[in-house]
């Protein structure tokens, strides 16, 4: 069952209402072409609504939907044909297809759940691929359904017009499906669903490694969107009574595409702005487009003017804003009253820890990693303790982050095994290993920068809420317990460095993890950062209990954090002991005093720990 928040219904309710105001009026006061243009207007926001649930939420370009609209469309017209204009416009028509004669209401449900089967078989491939894959896939879909229309001369009439469609669309038909469709829209874009979407598409490997199953919530949007596609089509076929496979083809998907680029492809009120300007610009343009004698000034005729208007919105806008008009946060989000209206999340009770149970454990056994010849990584193997910090070392490219990745599922061991609680990590698909109890960060920060502080954290903790409880309300908890609450609808690429590092271990944390990963989690911070950031540490470390491994170059805190430390060196796991064991160790001694004999010197890089640091003297003091 869907949740509908308040914030939601006020965006539908923001958006809904001058769509609804504007249809009004037009229906009122301006009969015919006005009219006819409102129309217009409602059922091509309800198809870039369709083309929205899944590009804009995905990322992913598709210019298969109006394939989907051209389904609606001729499956529509097909059901409701009067019997007796069916014999003589298709007198070839199988007879299981003849004579339906269905209301139009009924034959557009029956329309949208063929366009519904259709996008589930198509489905299946297009949300295993990504990027401009599945784009190109997308696009054979279009033109498959082009040449099968084509094709199926004895159903469709071929590239002829198709016509006896009964005109059962007007301004008041369109009005109610345009604002259902705002609806539902939108709730897929706040919807828990709709909320992993858009995190994958900000960053897939992230939103993986907080349990979102990306090709479920794509496959998801792909059939939503096909869906509003299918019931445009139809709309569309019903509103004209006429029409032919070419009006389904690249023209229309170049259109309903402008629109929704122009407006802001991730937004419900982008896609209206979008809509509304395209349309308007195709209506001044189409005047033109025939010549226009002003009397003093005679403008010839210019062959597709149209189209180079709406080429031209794009480029102008897109050189200043980037994100489209609308950017990448809906109306309602913006405004400071409406977000009132919206109400405020309340933050829960974090669920106290349980006491760790010293049973389980975090096994790396023999690990090891190959990149085509190169070893990064062999035969690394210790335990993550629930309750102790374990501290992972090595000069830089001795395969920590390898090691990491092994762990947690994102880059797959190439020998040995990681067991989480016994269960193997390979066997696992990777957005299931935070499920199995284990959360990361990364050592280069992968936020969904485009996501708000608080939708961030809301994606982790909806992947492991339990019925009924409230994953934003968890999130805000956990923001508060790295001192973020107060920046909760900020986006998440506006914070400051140090606030970032922090909201990556605030979403880690909101996994409700029993082993954390930390990968360089003070990397790039200054000492003010890094104080803040080890009091988190610590804090978390105290209340929570989890198995911790930190992977970091300051020694100055793996020393004082770390119960047990691990050294890698050139791949190799070199020593494992107490901090004072591994200050005391002349391997690890010799792996960083011999680089800098060896020529390399200390200011290789920014980030190679210091060797000083491990001498007993140094580190004395620090442990
Ligand atoms: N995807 C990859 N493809 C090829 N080689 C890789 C890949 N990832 C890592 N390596 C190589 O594996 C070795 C170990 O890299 P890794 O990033 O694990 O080291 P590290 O200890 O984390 O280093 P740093 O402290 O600089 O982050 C390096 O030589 C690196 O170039």
């Amino acid at each position: 069952m869907v949740r509908i928040k308040r914030s939601t219904v006020v965006g539908i309710v923001a958006v809904a209402l001058p769509i609804a105001l504007i249809a009004v009026l037009a229906a009122l006061f301006l009969p015919g072409s006005g009219q006819r243009l409102v129309t217009l207007f409602l059922i091509n926001l309800i198809a870039v609504l369709g083309f929205g649930i899944y590009s804009g939420n995905s990322g992913i370009m598709s210019f298969g939907h109006v394939g989907f609209m051209a389904l609606g469309a001729y499956a529509s017209g097909l059901l409701t044909m009067n019997p007796v204009v069916q014999k003589t416009a298709l007198p070839h028509l199988p007879e299981w297809l003849a004579g339906w004669g269905m209301s139009f209401p009924l034959a557009l449900l029956v329309a949208i759940l063929v366009v519904a089967v259709v996008a589930v078989v198509i489905g299946v491939p297009v949300a295993r691929l990504g990027g401009s894959s599945a784009s190109i896939c997308t696009l054979g879909f279009l033109v498959i359904v082009h040449v099968v229309l084509v094709a199926s001369a004895d159903i469709t009439r071929g590239s002829q017009t198709f016509f006896g469609v009964p005109r059962a669309v007007d301004i008041w038909v369109a009005l109610p499906c345009a604002l259902l469709a705002v609806a539902i829209a939108r709730i897929y874009r706040d919807s828990n669903s709709g909320l992993k979407l858009r995190a994958s598409r900000e960053d897939e490997i992230a939103s993986t490694a907080v349990g979102v199953n990306v090709r479920l919530h794509r496959f998801c949007a792909w059939v939503l969107g096909a869906m509003l596609a299918g019931a445009a089509g139809a709309l569309f076929a019903h509103f004209l009574g006429a029409f032919s496979p070419k009006d389904f083809y690249f023209n229309l998907t170049f259109m309903l595409l402008a629109m929704l680029i122009l407006g802001g492809i991730s937004t419900v009120s982008g896609a209206v702005v979008g809509t509304a300007t395209i349309m308007l610009i195709v209506e001044v343009l189409r005047k033109f487009e025939g010549g226009v004698d002003l009397g003093f000034l005679s403008l010839p005729t210019v062959f597709g003017l149209t189209d180079i208007g709406i080429g031209l919105a794009i480029l102008i806008v897109m050189y200043r804003l980037q994100d489209g008009l609308m950017g990448v946060r809906e109306i309602d989000e913006k405004l400071p009253f409406l977000r009132r209206l919206g109400g405020q999340a309340k933050a829960a009770e974090v669920p106290a820890a349980a006491a760790p149970d010293r049973d389980t454990s975090l096994k790396v056994d023999n690990v090891g990693r190959r990149f085509a010849g190169l070893v990064a990584l062999e035969n690394a193997s210790f335990d993550i303790v629930p309750g102790r910090v374990t501290g992972l070392i090595g000069p830089n490219g001795a395969g920590k982050s390898t090691l990491i990745n092994c762990v947690s599922g994102v880059v797959p061991a190439s020998s040995g095994k990681v067991l989480i609680d016994g269960r193997d990590v390979v066997s696992m698909p990777t957005y299931t290993v935070p499920k199995a109890g284990l959360g990361r960060t990364f050592q280069n920060i992968r936020l969904f920068r485009n996501l708000t502080v608080l939708e961030n954290v809301t994606v982790a903790a909806s992947a492991v809420a339990a019925a009924g409880e409230d994953a934003e309300a968890l999130a805000l908890c956990y923001l508060a317990e790295v001192g973020l609450a107060d920046f909760a609808d900020r986006l998440a690429g506006t914070l400051s460095y140090g606030a970032q590092r922090r909201l990556e271990i605030a979403r880690a944390l909101a996994l409700k993890p029993r082993y954390l990963l930390l990968d360089e989690p003070a990397a790039g911070m200054n000492p003010a950062e890094t104080q803040e950031l080890m009091q988190v540490l610590d804090s978390i470390r105290h209340k929570y209990k989890l198995g911790l491994l930190v992977v970091e170059h300051d020694l100055k805190l793996i020393m004082r954090l770390c119960d047990v430390v691990v050294v890698l060196n050139k791949g190799q796991q070199i020593a494992m002991g107490t901090p004072a064991e591994i200050q005391a160790n002349p391997a690890v001694v010799e792996a960083y005093i011999g680089r800098k004999r060896s020529g390399k010197p200390a200011t290789a890089s920014q980030n190679e720990p210091s060797a000083a640091a491990l001498q007993p003297h140094a580190a004395g003091g620090l442990a």
